[in-house]
């Protein structure tokens, strides 16, 4: 298990990592996501020793990574895939590696079969493609048959056939008992290969939780209704009766209509009593990607100023009062980086609670770990932020052995 406690990194005046606590179990893939320049690659180097931390700490297996007994054979990593010695093959790369860490010199061989490297394993690494450095970085993360292992961008570079290639390994290693921590922006390939997320934005922790919990957290489920479309005025009477009754609607920009605040069976009710036909009412659930934007776009760093978010945020209909934003505890103080509030109150991001006793309270401010008085202050500490402009957003934001 990897284990960081109030894991804090700065470069000079730049505050890479801040009080950042969470835990990587064994048995399960964990997803590490989070924005451009969000302080994952700082993480990784910490918990593999190449960089120190400024405040806290992070273990494997209980040890700080530079006293972990025989670490090459506990912990494999593949942090920048691009860090070999162009003029040496495949084979010798991993054979100087497996020779430093008092590995046999069957396991190269082993390995660079199962990356599939086998055919060009005599080549020089400099004549390699993006994916196919991928794929000896991967080599090399595994040599030691180790229990712990890190991965940042695996799926750079790789084509389908490799990406699909490297969700089923990341599987079998977890399957297989080991701890699996990865990085990536590729949101769909997360959602099919992780199990657990841990989330930061601008160094700080802003979800630890399952995928699903994610997903449902950081958005709400709404149902799309489409009444026929010959016919607007059918359209018309379905929205007025289903505002009525409490619902919202949007509109879809293919003409459906977007509901949120009603059971799937009551609008289908309220259509029939209305005497409205409906040609379409089917659940929708957000994925993770638009989980994720929603939960990271008050903590990127970088931005097009051709936002590609606006799409998240729909048009509200003519006569359709936005609705209020409820206060939540912490906005607009130091550390808040969440996205607008749930509608219904709450917690920005519902992490699960930790047992009684658990070491780490999952990322809210309470436990042993938290930032008290005696912690630094925070780098990103802003001034109370101005309202933020009501957006006729529908869904709900809310916001967790040793070997
Ligand atoms: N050696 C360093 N010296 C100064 N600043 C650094 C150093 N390493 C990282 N940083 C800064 O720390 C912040 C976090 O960087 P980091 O590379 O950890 O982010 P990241 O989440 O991995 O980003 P990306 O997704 O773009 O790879 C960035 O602002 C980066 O510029």
């Amino acid at each position: 298990m990897i284990e960081a406690v109030g894991l804090t990194k700065r470069y000079g005046d730049k505050t890479a990592v801040y009080n950042l606590s969470f835990q990587v179990r064994p048995g399960a893939v964990t997803g590490f996501l989070g924005p451009n320049g969000s302080g994952k690659s700082t993480t990784m180097r910490m918990i593999l020793g190449l960089d120190q931390p400024t405040s806290g700490q992070v273990t494997i297996g209980g040890y700080p990574y530079r006293r972990l007994p025989n670490a090459p054979r506990q912990v494999g990593a593949l942090l920048d895939a691009k860090a070999v010695h162009g003029g040496r093959s495949a084979r010798s790369h991993l054979l100087c590696l497996a020779q430093l860490s008092g590995i046999p010199a069957r396991r190269v061989d082993e390995v660079l079969g199962v990356v599939g490297l086998q055919d060009v394993a005599k080549k020089r690494s400099k004549g390699f493609s993006l994916g196919m450095g991928q794929r000896l970085g991967i080599a090399a993360a595994l040599l030691g048959d180790p229990q712990v292992l890190l991965f940042d961008e695996p799926v750079n570079g790789l084509d389908p056939e490799g990406i699909l290639w490297v969700r089923n390994l990341m599987k079998s290693l977890a399957a297989e008992g080991r701890t699996v921590f990865v990085s990536s922006h590729l949101m769909s390939e997360m959602a099919l290969t992780a199990d657990h997320l841990i989330v930061i934005g601008r160094g700080q922790l802003l979800a630890d939780m399952s995928v699903k919990d994610f997903i449902s957290h950081n958005s709400a489920d709404f149902a799309r209704v489409r009444t026929p479309d010959t016919e607007p005025q059918q359209r018309e009477k379905l929205t007025a009766a289903l505002t009525e009754a409490g619902g919202q609607v949007l509109p879809e920009q293919d003409g459906a209509l977007r509901v949120t605040g009603l059971p799937l069976p009551r609008i289908s009710d309220l259509a029939h009593e209305a005497d409205v036909r409906l040609w379409e009412l089917s659940p929708h659930q957000a994925s993770l990607e638009e989980a994720y934007m929603r939960m990271t776009q008050g903590a990127v760093d970088y931005r097009s100023t051709i936002d590609q978010r606006a799409g998240l945020q729909q048009p509200l209909p003519p006569g359709v009062t936005p609705p209020q934003p409820m206060p939540v505890p912490g906005q607009g103080q130091s550390g808040w980086y969440a996205p607008p509030p749930p509608q219904q109150g709450g917690q920005p991001f519902a992490m699960p609670q930790a047992p009684a006793g658990a070491p780490y309270a999952g990322g809210q401010a309470a436990g042993p770990y938290a930032a008290g008085p005696a912690a630094a202050p925070n780098p990103y500490a802003q001034p109370p932020a101005a309202p933020a402009p009501a957006t006729p957003d529908t869904t709900q934001r809310t916001s967790e052995d040793p070997r």
